[in-house]
């Protein structure tokens, strides 16, 4: 992105391009493979359904040859990891497919760090993970170095992130987003901000798993402009959390009322209410 386009990128423009790439997932809808964690497998699925994307929970390595090439792209989650799930995850990654990393609690053990950061090897196009997740997988710590490390959750906001997403995305050569009250999204030398989303979505388990399977849906649309994708991926969720939150009476409706603004997010609220900025 050279400095001139940078500067026509108003919010008219992010608008414009969020609802051009959920539109393109809802006419086009790509196919997702997701080997993800056995608690987000139904949100991401909702969730993805719910754009318009096409989801499959496929994660046999035995599957991998026939189906992963035939994915618009792959979304790999480490939050349930075991042995024998890890083979799937090599072997989706090298598919040749775009493919999003979620490395869920990635500080929970020498064994899921290693995991990660091998993973983080085979050139994902996008790392989401929440505020700890990044500051550990940046510093290559797992948990026993970490007094305050709370599993999946984190305790940083994203803000304290921003320094160790730009590091990861240099050193890793590829675009690494903080999610939290406001997303930032890297390739190393720019930041985007997206400051939608609504505090109750932290207390409905998996949200950051779904929002990283939207990311791959919106991946595949733009592959060549991954932090374009992350950015429209990551607030269209936030705005259904938005808009869902308008009739949500706690956590378990909110869940609900988020996937049904999802399904229904037209142009004028997505052009009105997107809210993503370059960070100077
Ligand atoms: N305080 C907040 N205000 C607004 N939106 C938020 C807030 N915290 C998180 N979100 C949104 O919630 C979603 C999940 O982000 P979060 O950082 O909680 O992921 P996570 O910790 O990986 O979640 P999980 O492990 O449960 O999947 C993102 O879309 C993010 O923008
Ligand atoms: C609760 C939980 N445990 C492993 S994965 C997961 C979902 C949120 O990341
Ligand atoms: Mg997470």
């Amino acid at each position: 992105m050279d400095v001139g386009a940078k500067e026509e990128r108003d919010q008219a423009w992010w608008g414009q391009r969020a609802w051009s790439l959920l539109s393109a997932v809802r006419a086009r809808a790509p196919l997702v493979q997701c080997i993800t964690n056995l608690v987000s497998m139904d949100i991401a699925a909702n969730v993805l359904l719910a754009s318009g994307a096409s989801p499959a929970m496929v994660h046999s390595l035995r599957e991998v040859p026939d189906f992963t090439p035939r994915c618009a792209a792959v979304y790999i989650n480490v939050g349930t990891l075991s042995e024998d799930w890890l083979p799937s995850m090599r072997a989706a990654a090298c598919a040749g497919r775009p493919w999003v990393l979620d490395p869920v609690a990635a500080a929970a053990s020498g064994f899921r760090m290693e995991a990660c950061l091998e993973l983080l090897s085979l050139c994902p196009a996008v790392v989401r993970g929440n505020a700890s997740e990044i500051l550990a997988l940046a510093s290559r710590s797992a948990a026993a170095s970490s007094s305050n490390f709370k599993g999946v959750d984190s305790s940083h906001g994203s803000v304290d992130a921003i320094e160790a997403a730009k590091a990861l995305a240099l050193s890793s050569s590829t675009v690494v987003v903080v999610s939290g009250a406001v997303d930032f999204i890297t390739d190393g030398k720019q930041v985007v901000s997206v400051s939608n989303g609504v505090p109750m979505m932290q207390k409905i388990t998996a949200t950051g798993c779904a929002v990283t399977a939207l990311i791959a849906a919106f991946v595949s649309m733009e592959p060549s402009d991954a932090i374009v994708a992350a950015a429209c991926a990551l607030s269209i969720f936030g705005l259904a959390g938005e808009i869902g939150m308008e009739s949500a009476k706690g956590p378990a409706s909110l869940r609900m009322h988020l996937i049904d603004a999802l399904y229904y997010l037209d142009e004028e609220m997505v052009t009105s209410r997107v809210r993503i900025s370059l960070r100077p």
